[in-house]
Protein backbone atom coordinates (compact mmCIF):
# COMPACT_ATOMS: atom_id res chain seq x y z
CA UNK A 1 0.00 0.00 0.00
CA UNK A 2 1.15 3.61 -0.78
CA UNK A 3 2.10 6.32 2.04
CA UNK A 4 -0.25 9.07 1.71
CA UNK A 5 0.52 12.45 0.22
CA UNK A 6 -1.23 15.33 0.75
CA UNK A 7 -2.02 18.19 -1.50
CA UNK A 8 -3.64 21.73 0.51
CA UNK A 9 -5.61 23.97 -1.53
CA UNK A 10 -6.52 27.75 -0.87
CA UNK A 11 -9.90 26.68 -0.38
CA UNK A 12 -12.88 24.20 -1.82
CA UNK A 13 -13.65 25.66 -4.95
CA UNK A 14 -9.61 25.27 -6.09
CA UNK A 15 -9.62 22.49 -4.11
CA UNK A 16 -12.44 20.94 -7.03
CA UNK A 17 -10.87 22.64 -9.52
CA UNK A 18 -7.82 20.83 -9.27
CA UNK A 19 -8.65 18.07 -8.41
CA UNK A 20 -10.84 18.36 -11.89
CA UNK A 21 -7.72 18.61 -13.86
CA UNK A 22 -6.04 15.99 -12.08
CA UNK A 23 -8.88 13.72 -13.08
CA UNK A 24 -8.69 14.62 -16.63
CA UNK A 25 -5.04 13.96 -16.85
CA UNK A 26 -5.37 10.84 -15.30
CA UNK A 27 -8.31 9.37 -17.65
CA UNK A 28 -6.95 10.62 -20.71
CA UNK A 29 -3.30 8.82 -19.52
CA UNK A 30 -5.28 5.62 -18.85
CA UNK A 31 -7.36 5.69 -21.95
CA UNK A 32 -3.92 6.10 -23.68
CA UNK A 33 -2.19 3.20 -22.29
CA UNK A 34 -5.03 0.70 -22.07
CA UNK A 35 -7.92 1.91 -24.38
CA UNK A 36 -10.10 2.44 -21.19
CA UNK A 37 -10.43 4.16 -17.94
CA UNK A 38 -12.08 3.07 -14.82
CA UNK A 39 -13.16 5.66 -11.89
CA UNK A 40 -14.89 5.36 -8.83
CA UNK A 41 -17.10 8.16 -8.03
CA UNK A 42 -17.82 9.48 -4.75
CA UNK A 43 -21.21 11.04 -3.34
CA UNK A 44 -21.26 14.04 -0.83
CA UNK A 45 -20.29 17.79 -0.96
CA UNK A 46 -16.56 17.09 -2.02
CA UNK A 47 -17.66 14.71 -4.51
CA UNK A 48 -19.98 16.51 -6.27
CA UNK A 49 -17.69 19.49 -6.12
CA UNK A 50 -15.10 17.81 -8.43
CA UNK A 51 -17.90 17.22 -10.97
CA UNK A 52 -19.04 20.11 -11.12
CA UNK A 53 -15.65 21.15 -11.57
CA UNK A 54 -15.34 18.79 -14.34
CA UNK A 55 -18.50 19.87 -16.48
CA UNK A 56 -17.18 23.49 -16.45
CA UNK A 57 -13.67 22.59 -17.69
CA UNK A 58 -12.68 23.49 -21.29
CA UNK A 59 -10.31 20.03 -20.99
CA UNK A 60 -12.96 18.08 -20.34
CA UNK A 61 -13.24 17.42 -24.04
CA UNK A 62 -10.01 16.13 -23.70
CA UNK A 63 -11.66 12.59 -22.78
CA UNK A 64 -12.62 10.36 -24.86
CA UNK A 65 -16.51 9.91 -22.65
CA UNK A 66 -17.25 6.67 -24.46
CA UNK A 67 -14.55 4.71 -23.40
CA UNK A 68 -15.45 5.51 -19.82
CA UNK A 69 -16.44 2.78 -17.41
CA UNK A 70 -18.19 4.97 -14.29
CA UNK A 71 -18.42 2.88 -10.80
CA UNK A 72 -19.40 3.89 -7.54
CA UNK A 73 -17.59 3.69 -4.10
CA UNK A 74 -21.25 3.93 -2.09
CA UNK A 75 -25.08 4.46 -2.92
CA UNK A 76 -27.58 5.68 -0.08
CA UNK A 77 -30.52 2.76 -0.82
CA UNK A 78 -33.63 4.78 -1.92
CA UNK A 79 -35.70 4.73 -5.00
CA UNK A 80 -34.50 5.51 -8.26
CA UNK A 81 -34.18 9.35 -8.94
CA UNK A 82 -34.36 10.33 -5.49
CA UNK A 83 -32.78 13.59 -5.08
CA UNK A 84 -30.18 11.80 -2.01
CA UNK A 85 -28.97 9.16 -4.35
CA UNK A 86 -25.38 9.74 -5.22
CA UNK A 87 -25.71 8.81 -9.00
CA UNK A 88 -28.97 11.35 -8.76
CA UNK A 89 -26.66 13.85 -8.00
CA UNK A 90 -23.65 12.76 -9.90
CA UNK A 91 -25.72 12.86 -13.42
CA UNK A 92 -27.26 16.66 -12.25
CA UNK A 93 -23.58 17.95 -11.35
CA UNK A 94 -21.59 16.45 -14.82
CA UNK A 95 -22.74 12.36 -16.30
CA UNK A 96 -26.07 14.39 -17.82
CA UNK A 97 -23.86 16.73 -19.77
CA UNK A 98 -21.50 14.58 -21.54
CA UNK A 99 -21.95 11.67 -23.70
CA UNK A 100 -21.52 8.88 -21.62
CA UNK A 101 -22.29 4.96 -23.12
CA UNK A 102 -24.91 4.20 -21.06
CA UNK A 103 -23.84 0.50 -20.53
CA UNK A 104 -20.65 2.03 -18.61
CA UNK A 105 -22.20 3.76 -16.10
CA UNK A 106 -22.50 1.29 -13.17
CA UNK A 107 -24.82 2.67 -10.62
CA UNK A 108 -25.15 0.66 -7.61
CA UNK A 109 -28.71 -0.53 -7.34
CA UNK A 110 -32.28 1.39 -6.38
CA UNK A 111 -34.41 -0.08 -3.49
CA UNK A 112 -37.53 -0.01 -5.94
CA UNK A 113 -35.21 -1.86 -8.61
CA UNK A 114 -34.90 -5.70 -9.51
CA UNK A 115 -34.15 -6.65 -5.82
CA UNK A 116 -36.73 -4.62 -3.99
CA UNK A 117 -35.25 -3.62 -0.36
CA UNK A 118 -33.13 -6.42 -0.35
CA UNK A 119 -29.89 -4.35 0.01
CA UNK A 120 -27.59 -7.63 0.94
CA UNK A 121 -28.92 -8.80 -2.77
CA UNK A 122 -28.34 -5.27 -4.34
CA UNK A 123 -24.94 -5.57 -3.37
CA UNK A 124 -24.48 -9.04 -4.26
CA UNK A 125 -25.54 -7.85 -7.76
CA UNK A 126 -23.25 -5.29 -7.68
CA UNK A 127 -20.46 -7.73 -6.34
CA UNK A 128 -21.03 -9.91 -9.42
CA UNK A 129 -21.34 -6.53 -11.94
CA UNK A 130 -17.96 -5.61 -10.79
CA UNK A 131 -16.27 -9.27 -11.02
CA UNK A 132 -17.72 -9.46 -14.83
CA UNK A 133 -15.80 -6.44 -15.48
CA UNK A 134 -12.76 -7.69 -13.65
CA UNK A 135 -9.99 -9.38 -16.16
CA UNK A 136 -7.66 -12.45 -15.62
CA UNK A 137 -4.73 -10.10 -13.88
CA UNK A 138 -7.78 -9.18 -11.42
CA UNK A 139 -7.47 -11.03 -8.24
CA UNK A 140 -9.63 -8.78 -5.78
CA UNK A 141 -12.91 -9.39 -8.42
CA UNK A 142 -13.07 -5.85 -9.24
CA UNK A 143 -11.67 -4.54 -11.96
CA UNK A 144 -8.97 -2.37 -12.06
CA UNK A 145 -9.72 0.83 -11.03
CA UNK A 146 -7.64 3.92 -11.98
CA UNK A 147 -8.77 6.48 -9.72
CA UNK A 148 -11.16 6.14 -6.86
CA UNK A 149 -12.58 9.04 -5.15
CA UNK A 150 -13.72 9.27 -1.23
CA UNK A 151 -15.25 12.29 0.08
CA UNK A 152 -14.15 11.76 4.07
CA UNK A 153 -17.04 12.45 6.59
CA UNK A 154 -16.60 14.82 9.86
CA UNK A 155 -16.33 10.81 11.55
CA UNK A 156 -14.03 9.79 9.52
CA UNK A 157 -16.37 7.61 7.34
CA UNK A 158 -15.46 7.19 3.61
CA UNK A 159 -17.80 5.43 0.97
CA UNK A 160 -20.45 4.10 3.49
CA UNK A 161 -17.85 2.46 6.18
CA UNK A 162 -18.61 4.38 9.38
CA UNK A 163 -16.33 3.97 12.45
CA UNK A 164 -16.75 0.94 14.41
CA UNK A 165 -19.55 -0.32 11.99
CA UNK A 166 -19.79 -3.62 10.77
CA UNK A 167 -18.59 -3.21 7.22
CA UNK A 168 -15.30 -1.41 7.76
CA UNK A 169 -14.59 -4.76 9.74
CA UNK A 170 -15.40 -7.03 6.14
CA UNK A 171 -12.26 -8.66 4.76
CA UNK A 172 -13.74 -11.05 2.05
CA UNK A 173 -16.81 -9.32 0.11
CA UNK A 174 -16.34 -6.31 -2.36
CA UNK A 175 -19.32 -4.71 -2.06
CA UNK A 176 -22.04 -4.90 1.63
CA UNK A 177 -25.78 -3.76 2.72
CA UNK A 178 -25.57 -1.62 4.88
CA UNK A 179 -27.77 -1.27 7.77
CA UNK A 180 -28.39 0.86 10.10
CA UNK A 181 -25.76 3.68 9.10
CA UNK A 182 -25.67 6.54 11.80
CA UNK A 183 -25.79 9.12 8.69
CA UNK A 184 -29.02 9.13 6.96
CA UNK A 185 -30.81 7.27 4.72
CA UNK A 186 -30.03 4.17 7.21
CA UNK A 187 -29.58 1.36 4.58
CA UNK A 188 -26.83 1.96 1.93
CA UNK A 189 -24.75 -0.27 -0.33
CA UNK A 190 -20.72 0.27 -0.38
CA UNK A 191 -17.80 -0.71 -1.22
CA UNK A 192 -15.52 -2.64 0.94
CA UNK A 193 -12.21 -1.27 2.29
CA UNK A 194 -10.28 -4.50 0.04
CA UNK A 195 -11.92 -3.26 -2.67
CA UNK A 196 -11.04 0.59 -2.18
CA UNK A 197 -6.82 -1.01 -1.51
CA UNK A 198 -7.13 -2.80 -4.88
CA UNK A 199 -7.56 0.49 -6.96
CA UNK A 200 -4.55 2.16 -8.35
CA UNK A 201 -4.85 5.26 -6.86
CA UNK A 202 -6.97 6.02 -4.11
CA UNK A 203 -8.01 9.91 -3.63
CA UNK A 204 -9.65 11.61 -0.27
CA UNK A 205 -11.28 14.53 -0.56
CA UNK A 206 -12.17 17.03 2.04
CA UNK A 207 -12.65 20.46 2.17
CA UNK A 208 -14.11 23.04 4.96
CA UNK A 209 -13.76 23.33 8.75
CA UNK A 210 -16.07 20.53 9.69
CA UNK A 211 -13.46 17.93 8.17
CA UNK A 212 -10.63 18.95 10.10
CA UNK A 213 -11.06 16.95 12.90
CA UNK A 214 -11.53 13.66 10.60
CA UNK A 215 -8.21 14.30 8.79
CA UNK A 216 -6.21 14.76 11.96
CA UNK A 217 -7.27 11.89 13.27
CA UNK A 218 -6.99 9.65 10.13
CA UNK A 219 -3.40 11.05 8.82
CA UNK A 220 -2.18 10.15 12.76
CA UNK A 221 -1.92 6.77 13.00
CA UNK A 222 -5.54 5.92 14.06
CA UNK A 223 -6.66 2.13 13.04
CA UNK A 224 -9.41 1.62 10.62
CA UNK A 225 -11.83 0.18 12.83
CA UNK A 226 -12.02 3.61 14.76
CA UNK A 227 -11.15 5.96 11.40
CA UNK A 228 -12.51 3.87 8.35
CA UNK A 229 -10.38 6.72 6.54
CA UNK A 230 -6.95 5.67 7.75
CA UNK A 231 -7.89 2.43 5.78
CA UNK A 232 -8.53 3.81 2.39
CA UNK A 233 -4.74 3.08 0.46
CA UNK A 234 -4.23 3.28 -2.80
CA UNK A 235 -1.84 0.00 -4.90
CA UNK A 236 0.00 2.90 -6.40
CA UNK A 237 -0.49 6.10 -4.81
CA UNK A 238 -2.76 7.27 -1.61
CA UNK A 239 -3.90 11.20 -2.39
CA UNK A 240 -5.35 13.18 0.17
CA UNK A 241 -6.86 16.22 -1.32
CA UNK A 242 -7.47 19.21 1.32
CA UNK A 243 -8.41 22.68 1.80
CA UNK A 244 -6.70 24.96 4.42
CA UNK A 245 -10.11 24.50 6.74
CA UNK A 246 -9.95 20.61 6.38
CA UNK A 247 -5.90 20.81 6.98
CA UNK A 248 -6.20 23.30 9.68
CA UNK A 249 -5.91 20.46 12.78
CA UNK A 250 -2.65 18.55 11.18
CA UNK A 251 0.18 18.33 13.13
CA UNK A 252 2.77 20.60 11.64
CA UNK A 253 4.52 17.27 10.83
CA UNK A 254 2.46 16.05 8.31
CA UNK A 255 1.85 19.40 6.84
CA UNK A 256 3.24 19.27 3.17
CA UNK A 257 6.33 20.99 2.57
CA UNK A 258 5.23 23.21 -0.04
CA UNK A 259 2.41 24.82 2.39
CA UNK A 260 4.16 24.98 5.87
O1 LIG B 1 -23.25 10.04 2.74
C1 LIG B 1 -22.17 10.17 2.20
O2 LIG B 1 -21.23 10.98 2.79
C2 LIG B 1 -19.86 10.96 2.43
C3 LIG B 1 -19.25 12.33 2.79
O3 LIG B 1 -20.10 13.37 2.36
P1 LIG B 1 -19.83 14.90 2.69
O4 LIG B 1 -21.02 15.63 2.16
O5 LIG B 1 -19.66 15.02 4.17
O6 LIG B 1 -18.55 15.28 1.96
C4 LIG B 1 -19.70 10.58 0.99
O7 LIG B 1 -18.36 10.40 0.70
C5 LIG B 1 -20.49 9.32 0.67
O8 LIG B 1 -20.28 8.93 -0.66
C6 LIG B 1 -21.92 9.60 0.87
O9 LIG B 1 -22.77 8.51 0.60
Amino acid sequence: MSTPQLVVHRDKELMAQAAAARLITRIVDAQASTGTANVVLTGGRNGNGVLAALAAAPARDAIDWGRLDLWWGDERFLPEGDPERNVTQAREALLDSVPLDPKRVHAMPASDGPWGADAEAAAEAYAEELARAAGPANHGGVPTFDVLMLGVGPDTHVASLFPEHPGVRETERTVIGVHGSPKPPPTRISLTLPAIRSAREVWLLAAGEDKANAVAIALSGAGEIQAPAAGAQGRARTLWLLDTAAAAQLPRSLYPPASA
